[in-house]
């Protein structure tokens, strides 16, 4: 058995050791379990590995000029939980991905929510917008041939539940996402593959971080099942989720850069119709 939690240190000399380990190819599961041999108390293991290898990490990052790691909302997912109690309603985890963080839900909106957010939308859509980061502003976007609106936050009672159902899964404030935002794709629509953060290098971007900071997290929330095609692809892991009404698709990155392989797009639409709600995740309060 370990020692005394309470005695065992996590030691620089602990943390190289650890460090070494890991540049020697061996996966965490097998140094965190010679570590237990040693006499190592599990929690205090785990807790060493785990901010040994963040902090080395962050470092190598930083030498080779990314940007800084930020907090990101996360689910509580680690002791792999089969359904998520998010306050109202019982949410399923379907798959779920950890580098980069991906996690596919089902059930996060009944069928009568889906159907009413489409309703409430339908009559405010035009052609979709993307943010301008060269500008700061909005501009129509080729790569982007849905129709879209944003609710305001809380503007109704359905999306103030929809968004405390967001908040409360998801361990993130209300108050930093952005409005919902409803896109409808017809047959042939599509989103070509991108990033939600804004780049650090468009001269429009210091504008736009003034309310809220960057986006940290997506929740891609499916309104309606296309016939055919729809579905949300990752090309830097080779994954596409199908889009299942009530289902959705979250996804983090820690820092505006491609490193964190989030790129995304909307495959298009081949037949049918594609109807999705997006909640974007700022680091802080979005005015
Ligand atoms: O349509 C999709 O599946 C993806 C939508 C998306 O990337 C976004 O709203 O930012
Ligand atoms: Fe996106």
């Amino acid at each position: 058995m370990g020692k005394q939690a309470a005695a065992q240190a996590i030691t620089p000399e602990l943390r190289r050791w650890i460090v070494e380990q890991a540049q020697a190819g061996h996966s965490a599961p097998v140094v965190l379990q010679s570590m237990l041999d040693a006499g190592w108390d599990e929690a205090v293991a785990t807790e060493a590995m785990e901010s040994t290898l963040r902090e080395h990490l962050e470092g190598v990052a930083r030498e080779q000029g990314l940007p800084p790691a930020v907090p990101v909302p996360d689910l509580a997912i680690d002791d792999s939980p089969t359904v998520l109690d998010a306050g109202d309603r019982a949410v399923s985890v379907l798959m779920a991905l950890a580098m980069p963080r991906v996690v596919v839900l089902g059930n996060l909106l009944s069928p009568e929510e889906c159907d009413a957010l489409i309703e409430a939308a339908r009559p405010r859509m035009a052609r979709s917008l993307t943010v301008a980061t060269r500008t700061g502003g909005e501009e129509v976007n080729d790569d982007r041939t849905s129709d879209g609106m944003f609710f305001q936050r809380g503007e109704t009672e359905l999306v103030q539940r929809i968004e405390a159902r967001i908040a409360r899964l998801l361990g993130w404030p209300v108050e930093n996402g952005e409005g919902l935002q409803v896109l409808h794709y017809r047959p042939g629509a599509e989103y070509k593959p991108h990033y939600d953060y804004f780049d650090p290098a468009e001269p429009g971007t210091p504008t736009i971080l003034k309310r809220g900071g960057q986006r940290v997290g997506t929740l891609v929330m499916y309104l309606n099942t296309p016939e055919k095609g729809g579905g949300t692809t990752f090309p830097d892991i080779h994954l596409e989720v199908a889009p299942q009404r009530g289902h959705a698709v979250f996804f983090s990155y820690e820092r505006p850069h491609p490193s964190t392989r989030t790129l995304h797009g909307g495959a298009p639409v081949i037949a049918g119709e594609k109807w999705i709600a997006t909640k974007w995740l700022r680091e802080r309060e979005f005015r």
